[in-house]
């Protein structure tokens, strides 16, 4: 299966394909020199959630944006958009399904279209997810059955054997003949379940952001890039709201050690590797209500839900969230620079 002995499966989210699309593409072709090379696609950053928007209402303005997206998106590209138009067919002209169906249906169209992009500037050939991945579980929350899925990593090495680069559209699957969507953020789901199916050396997963951070470095323009994360530390945040990876990713990617880096196109050099070391360092991330305080010691006047040996949750209301995680995140300067300067005394 290992066809040149290395294979690295590559994801690369909506924010990562939107903002550095010819950085994605120029990194597929210069690892692709040196080893087999899987790549994962999501929808472009903000298409999903016109799709829902779509599948909510069944205005057609939304499908109309979407198109125009990637009609527009790609002209500037420098890509021949007919290849684009059997998945804007499949928007505009959806088939007779009952509605959970129907809705995952649609909501895959924005993994369809990007893969179709990538395929051709990547010499990529893409594989319909539903052919590889066989799920259990409802619509909108589909789980991949690895065992089930084995069988069909013959699609995987077929492309790469006739030279092409398999291209997969992410957050897809196959539920019962269906398409069905793996929740959102999904398509890191889809990316470590075939690191796991091809048994890769590795599963890069490309965003806007260099790799994991003490707190969202959007939010929190001083935070810190975390080297190492252990695959329990990743559970953790990304159950409590930490974007960068969906939960159900991390948890396949624990059960199987799947080795991670985080990492953005443009340089993907500086990223979080996530095995089963760690840095220790802090990590805070809000959602819904839950401020999650990792790695560190914190007492803040807020009720604690939940903790465990590494951290602790505080129902923390939305007003307060950036004061408390500004707050708490000098403290994290402060104990990493004392760190940093107990290292260089030593
Ligand atoms: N601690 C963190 N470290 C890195 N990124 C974070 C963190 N917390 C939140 N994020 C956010 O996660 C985003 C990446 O997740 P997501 O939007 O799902 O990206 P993608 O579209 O690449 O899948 C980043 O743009 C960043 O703003
Ligand atoms: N496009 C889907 C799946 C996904 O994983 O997207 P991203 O990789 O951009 O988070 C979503 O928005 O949920």
């Amino acid at each position: 299966m290992n066809l040149r002995g290395k294979m690295i499966v590559i994801k690369f989210g909506g924010s990562s394909l939107r903002s550095e699309f010819k950085s994605a593409v120029s990194l597929i072709k210069a690892l692709s020199e040196e080893k087999d090379v899987v790549v994962v696609v999501s929808a472009l950053k903000g298409i999903t959630d016109l799709l829902e928007k779509y599948t909510d209402t069944f205005d057609s303005r939304y499908a109309v944006e979407v198109s125009k997206t990637y009609l527009e998106f790609g002209k500037r590209m420098g890509i021949d958009t007919s290849s684009l138009s059997p998945y804007l067919k499949q928007l505009f002209n959806p088939p007779d399904l009952p509605p959970q169906a129907l809705r995952d249906y649609i909501l895959s169209i924005g993994e369809l279209l990007s893969a179709a992009m990538i395929a051709e500037k990547a010499n990529g050939a893409v594989i319909f997810p539903w052919d590889l991945f066989v799920a259990h579980g409802s619509f909108g929350n589909g789980f991949i059955d690895i065992k089930k899925s084995k069988r069909n990593v013959k699609l995987v090495k077929e492309a790469l054997e006739s030279g092409k680069i398999p291209i997969i559209p992410g957050f897809i699957a196959n539920l019962n003949g269906y398409r069905v969507t793996l929740g959102r953020g999904g398509s890191d789901y889809s990316a470590v379940a075939l690191g796991v199916l091809l048994n890769s050396e590795l599963v890069a997963i490309m965003s806007d952001v260099e790799g994991i951070f003490t707190a969202d470095p959007k939010m929190i323009p001083y935070s810190l890039l975390i080297p190492y994360m252990s695959y329990d530390e990743i559970l953790i945040a990304s159950k409590y709201g930490m974007e960068a990876i969906q939960w159900k990713a991390a948890k396949l990617a624990k059960e199987y050690e799947a080795l991670i880096l985080f990492g953005r196109a443009s340089d993907w050099r500086m990223g979080t590797v996530v095995s089963n070391s760690s840095s220790h360092m802090p990590l805070l991330s809000y959602d819904q209500g839950k401020l999650l305080v990792m790695n560190m010691d914190s007492e803040i006047p807020y009720e604690v839900v939940e903790e465990g040996e590494f951290w602790r949750v505080y129902r923390v209301p939305k007003r307060d969230s950036i004061k408390i995680i500004k707050e708490l995140h000098r403290k994290i300067i402060y104990q990493e620079n004392a760190q940093l300067l107990g290292r260089v005394k030593a």
